[in-house]
């Protein structure tokens, strides 16, 4: 499970976006539940599942969500069914969520997660990000980057936390970090194992 986070704004969405342009990473969003109003840039079913608050609710009390969080307002959380069934197809899974939801996971399968936070260059860069996106009126901006700044607190929960200013570099940053993590001892212990034992068969 690699999970990344940031303050809205600072470039998740976009960088996910890149991440799952590219077969060879062979990475599969997660896609949340909200309670949130949809973006017009957005559809159902593909950036979220929009859903409303009685909906949330019933979710959540049926345990049908692996984590689940109020943020700026909204609730969010994760379809559990859905993660469940791709780990166990041994395939990775990417989440864009918050660090309530990070940490939630990270309780549940400490070994399996991947934690990377996204910062932004700087809070003025941010605001102009926001403005640029033009998806959200004033007020939300305003509720939005003040909540930042506590978001930004959390960068020292995170695994990585990169700086997103050039977004080519930070992609590149980003994909690294996924290859690396893929060949850690533990995660590709048995299959390298033979491998191993075959090499070490070889005569000469
Ligand atoms: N815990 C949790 N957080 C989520 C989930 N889905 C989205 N979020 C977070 O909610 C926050 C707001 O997301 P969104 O409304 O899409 O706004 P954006 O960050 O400005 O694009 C972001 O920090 C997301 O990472 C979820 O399923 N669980
Ligand atoms: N490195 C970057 N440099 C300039 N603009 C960026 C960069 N990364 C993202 N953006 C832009 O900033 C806005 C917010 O990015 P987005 O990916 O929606 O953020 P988030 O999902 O974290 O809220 C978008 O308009 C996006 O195109």
């Amino acid at each position: 499970m690699l999970i990344l986070s940031s303050p809205s704004g600072a470039g998740k969405t976009t960088l996910t976006r890149m991440l799952l342009q590219r077969p060879e990473l062979d990475l599969k969003l997660s896609i949340s539940v909200t309670t949130r109003k949809r973006r017009t840039s957005e559809a159902d079913g593909i950036h979220y599942h929009f859903i409303a608050e009685d909906e949330f609710r019933r979710l959540r009390e049926s345990g049908d969500l692996l984590e689940h969080a109020e943020v700026h307002g909204n609730f969010y959380g994760t379809p559990r069914k859905w993660v469940e069934e791709r780990l166990s197809q041994g395939r990775d899974v990417l989440f864009d969520i918050d660090y309530q939801g990070a940490r939630q996971v990270r309780e549940k399968a400490p070994r399996d997660v991947v934690t990377i936070f996204i910062l932004p260059p700087s809070i003025r860069e941010l605001r102009a990000r926001l403005e640029r996106r033009a998806e959200d009126d004033s007020e939300t901006i305003e509720k939005r980057l003040a909540a930042a700044r506590h978001e930004i607190g959390r960068w020292t929960d995170y695994d990585y936390v990169l700086i997103n200013d050039d977004i080519q570099q930070t992609f590149d940053d980003l994909a690294a970090i996924v290859r690396a993590e893929r060949q850690r001892r533990p995660r590709i212990a048995a299959g390298m194992g033979e491998f191993v034992t075959t090499l070490l068969a070889e005569p000469g």
